[in-house]
C-alpha cells in the first residue's frame, strides 16, 4: 500500500519543542504551518525562528538564501481548522493527556483522509491516542529531543495500530530533517524518558534528602559519568512541569513506586518555578537564558520606616559595621542598598538628633556619614540603590555613594538642607555635582527643591524608572547580571571609572592600562576567553 508524500507539515504547539520541529522540518524543505493556542503565539513563534536562522546566517552555518527560503515556508495558522491540507501533522502541545486526546479528535476531523498524525509526546500511550481517531493506522509517535535543531535523535514510537507504511514514510521524513531513529514499541516512557526520567528523579531524591547540593549533584555527573549536562540543569532545560507529567504517567501507567515523582519536584511547579523556560527551577536564569549565580548578590535595607528611615548615629554606625563585614566576604559579587516601608530610601539625616548638636559633634557625624560612603564606593563588588521612596538630604547622599541608582516612578530626590540652615553633610554637594553637572548641582543646593523620578532621571542622577511594586526586582535581575561577570575585572573596572574621575585624563587612562594589565593571567581571564572561543557559558571564580 502507498501512503502520502509528505510536503506541508503542521506542527501544533509552538513552545520549545513546536517551534524546534517546525525549524528543522522548514530547513529540510518541508513548507511548516504553525499553529498554537492562537495566531499571536504561532507568529511570535515563527519570528523567533527567524531570528535563529538569521543568526545561523551570521555563524556562516546557513547561507542567507537558504534562511529566506526557510522562513517563507514556515505560516503561522490560527490552529486545528489550518491543517487541511497537510500531509503530516506533528502534535507537541502540553504533555497532559486529556489535552493531546482532546487534539488528536480535533486534528483527525481537520484534516484529509490520508494524512498522518504523529505526536512529539514524551509519555503519553501512542496507542491511546491513534485510538480517538479514525485514522488510527496512520498515527505514532514522533519524538524529538531537546533543543530540536541540534539533538540528532528521532525516537519513533510504534502504536499498536500503526501501518508499516506510516512507519516507513515518518522515517523517512525523520531522516529528510537530519536525524537519527531508533524505533520503540508503545510502552510507557518508550526508550528514552524510560531511562532518563527515574535518573532526573533520583537526583531530585538526593537534593531533597540533603545528600547532596543541586551544583555538587550536577557537577559529579558531569565529570563522573561525563554526560554534557548535570541531571538537574537537564531537568530545568526539559521543564520541570514537562519532568513531573512524565514521571506520573511512567509511576501511573507501569505502576511500579520507583518511578513515583519527588515531593520536590511537586513543590517546583507548584510554585511555577518550572525551570529555565519560567526563569528558575534548580537554578535561577537571566532573560537569555543564561545560568545566575546565586548568594552572590546581597541587600542591606535602611529600616527605620516610622522615621522615613531618617539616619541617626545608630543606623549610620550599624551600617558602617555592616559594610565593613561584607569587605570581607568573598561570596558577594553585588550588594543592593534599599530603604523599608513604601514610602522612603532614607529622608534624610536625623532632625530631631541633628538639632541639638555642638559643633564637634556634627563634625563627628558627618565624618561618619562620609566613612560610609567611602566603604561604598571603594568596595570592589558595585553597589545598586533602589531607591524606593524619599531620598533627601543624607538619603539623596547614600544613594549618590552607591555605583548607580534605579529608583521607583514615586521617588523622590532633593538636598533640602538649606530649609534647615545647613548644607549636605555626607558628601552631596560634591558627588552631586559630578553625577549631574555643577549647574544642575547648585540649583538643587542652593533653592532645596525635591525633584520626582521622572526629573531625576532626564538629569541623569539615576539610571532607570521602574514601577515601585517592580523596582527591586528589577534591580535584582541587573546585580544577578553583574554576578555572572567576571567579579576581579569588574572590581578593576570600578576602581579605575571612580579614581579617574579626580585625575588628568592621561593619568586615567594610565590607571586603565594598568589595570587591564593585572587581569591578564588571572583564572578569570584564561576562563572567559577559552569560554568565548569554545562557545559555552564562562564560569568566573574570582581568582
Ligand atoms: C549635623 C551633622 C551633619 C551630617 C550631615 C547629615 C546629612 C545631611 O546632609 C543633612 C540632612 O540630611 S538634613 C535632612 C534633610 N531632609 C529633610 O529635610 C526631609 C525632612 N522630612 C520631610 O520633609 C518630610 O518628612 C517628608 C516630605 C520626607 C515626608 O513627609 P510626610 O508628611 O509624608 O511624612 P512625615 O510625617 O513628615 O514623616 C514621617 C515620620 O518620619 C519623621 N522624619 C521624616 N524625615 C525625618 C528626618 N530627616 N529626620 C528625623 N525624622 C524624620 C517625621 O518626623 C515623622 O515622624 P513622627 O512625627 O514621629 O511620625
Ligand atoms: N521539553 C522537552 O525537553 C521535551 C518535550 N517533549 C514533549 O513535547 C511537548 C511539548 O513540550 P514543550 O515544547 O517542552 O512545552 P512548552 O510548554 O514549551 O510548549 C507547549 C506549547 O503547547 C501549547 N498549547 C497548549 N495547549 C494547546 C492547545 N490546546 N492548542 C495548541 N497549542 C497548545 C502551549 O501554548 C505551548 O506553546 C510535550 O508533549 C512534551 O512532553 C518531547 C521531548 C523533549
Amino acid at each position: 500500500m502507498m501512503t502520502i508524500e509528505i510536503r506541508t507539515v503542521g506542527v501544533l504547539g509552538a513552545g520549545q519543542m513546536g517551534s524546534g520541529i517546525a525549524q528543522v522540518a522548514a530547513t529540510a524543505g518541508y513548507t511548516v504551518k504553525l499553529a498554537d493556542v492562537d495566531l499571536e503565539r504561532a507568529t511570535k513563534a515563527t519570528s523567533k525562528i527567524a531570528a535563529m536562522l538569521g543568526k545561523l546566517v551570521e555563524k556562516g552555518k546557513l547561507t542567507a538564501e537558504a534562511a529566506e527560503a526557510t522562513a517563507k515556508r514556515l505560516i503561522p495558522v490560527a490552529g486545528i481548522a489550518d491543517f487541511g491540507d497537510c500531509d503530516l501533522v506533528i502534535e507537541a502541545a502540553t504533555e497532559n493527556v486529556d489535552l493531546k486526546l482532546k487534539l488528536f479528535a480535533a486534528c483527525d476531523a481537520a484534516m484529509k483522509p490520508d494524512a498522518l498524525l504523529a505526536s512529539n509526546t514524551s509519555s503519553i500511550s501512542v496507542t491511546k491516542l491513534a485510538a480517538v481517531t479514525k485514522r488510527p493506522g496512520k498515527v505514532l509517535g514522533m519524538h524529538f529531543m531537546n533543543p530540536v535543531p541540534l539533538m540528532r535523535l528521532v525516537e519513533i514510537v510504534k502504536a499498536v495500530q500503526t501501518e508499516p507504511e506510516t512507519y516507513t514514510t515518518i522515517k523517512e521524513a525523520a531522516e529528510k530533517m537530519g536525524k537519527t531513529v531508533v524505533t520503540s514499541n508503545d510502552a510507557p516512557g518508550f526508550l528514552v524518558n524510560r531511562i532518563l526520567i527515574p535518573m532526573l528523579c533520583e537526583a531530585m531524591f538526593a537534593v531533597q534528602e540533603g545528600v547532596g547540593t543541586p551544583e555538587d549533584i550536577d557537577t559529579g555527573a558531569k565529570l563522573g559519568l561525563n554526560p554534557p549536562m548535570g541531571p538537574l540543569e537537564l531537568a530545568d532545560l526539559i521543564g520541570l512541569d514537562t519532568v513531573l507529567a512524565i514521571a506520573n504517567v511512567l509511576y501511573t501507567d507501569i505502576g511500579d513506586t520507583k518511578y513515583r515523582a519527588p515531593t520536590l519536584l511537586k513543590n517546583l511547579v507548584r510554585a511555577g518555578w518550572v525551570g529555565k523556560k519560567g526563569g528558575r527551577g534548580f537554578y535561577v536564569y537571566d532573560e537569555k537564558g543564561q545560568k545566575v549565580p546565586e548568594g552572590f548578590v546581597g541587600t542591606i535595607t535602611l529600616n527605620r520606616p516610622d522615621k522615613l528611615n531618617a539616619l541617626n548615629a545608630e543606623l549610620v554606625g550599624e551600617l558602617h559595621r555592616v559594610l565593613a563585614e561584607i569587605r570581607r566576604d568573598k561570596d558577594l559579587r553585588a550588594l543592593i542598598v534599599t530603604g523599608a516601608g513604601d514610602k522612603a530610601f532614607a529622608a534624610g539625616a536625623d532632625i530631631a538628633a541633628m538639632s541639638t548638636m555642638t559643633g564637634p559633634e556634627a563634625k563627628a557625624f558627618g565624618e561618619l556619614g562620609h566613612a560610609v560612603g567611602a566603604q561604598m564606593e571603594t568596595l570592589a563588588i558595585p553597589v545598586i540603590a533602589a531607591v524606593n521612596g524619599f531620598a533627601l538630604g543624607g538619603g539623596c547622599e547614600m544613594a549618590l555613594a552607591c555605583d548607580f541608582i534605579h529608583a521607583s516612578t514615586k521617588a523622590k530626590f532633593g538636598q533640602p538642607e538649606v530649609n534647615l540652615g545647613v548644607i549636605p553633610g555626607f558628601g552631596g554637594t560634591n558627588r552631586l555635582a559630578r553625577r549631574v553637572g555643577i549647574g544642575r548641582a547648585r540649583e538643587l543646593c542652593f533653592t532645596g527643591d525635591v525633584i520626582g523620578a521622572e526629573e531625576a532621571l532626564r538629569i541623569g542622577l539615576v539610571n532607570g524608572i521602574h514601577a515601585p511594586e517592580e523596582l527591586l526586582g528589577k534591580v535584582k535581575e541587573i546585580a544577578a547580571k553583574i554576578a555572572t561577570k567576571g567579579p576581579l575585572a569588574v572590581a578593576q573596572a570600578k576602581r579605575v571609572l571612580l579614581r579617574g574621575l579626580d585625575v588628568p585624563l592621561p593619568t586615567a587612562n594610565e590607571l586603565e592600562v594598568q589595570a587591564f594589565a593585572a587581569l591578564f593571567g588571572s583564572e578569570d581571564q584564561r576562563e572567559g576567553m577559552a569560554a568565548f572561543l569554545g562557545k559555552r557559558p564562562a564560569n568566573f571564580v574570582g581568582r
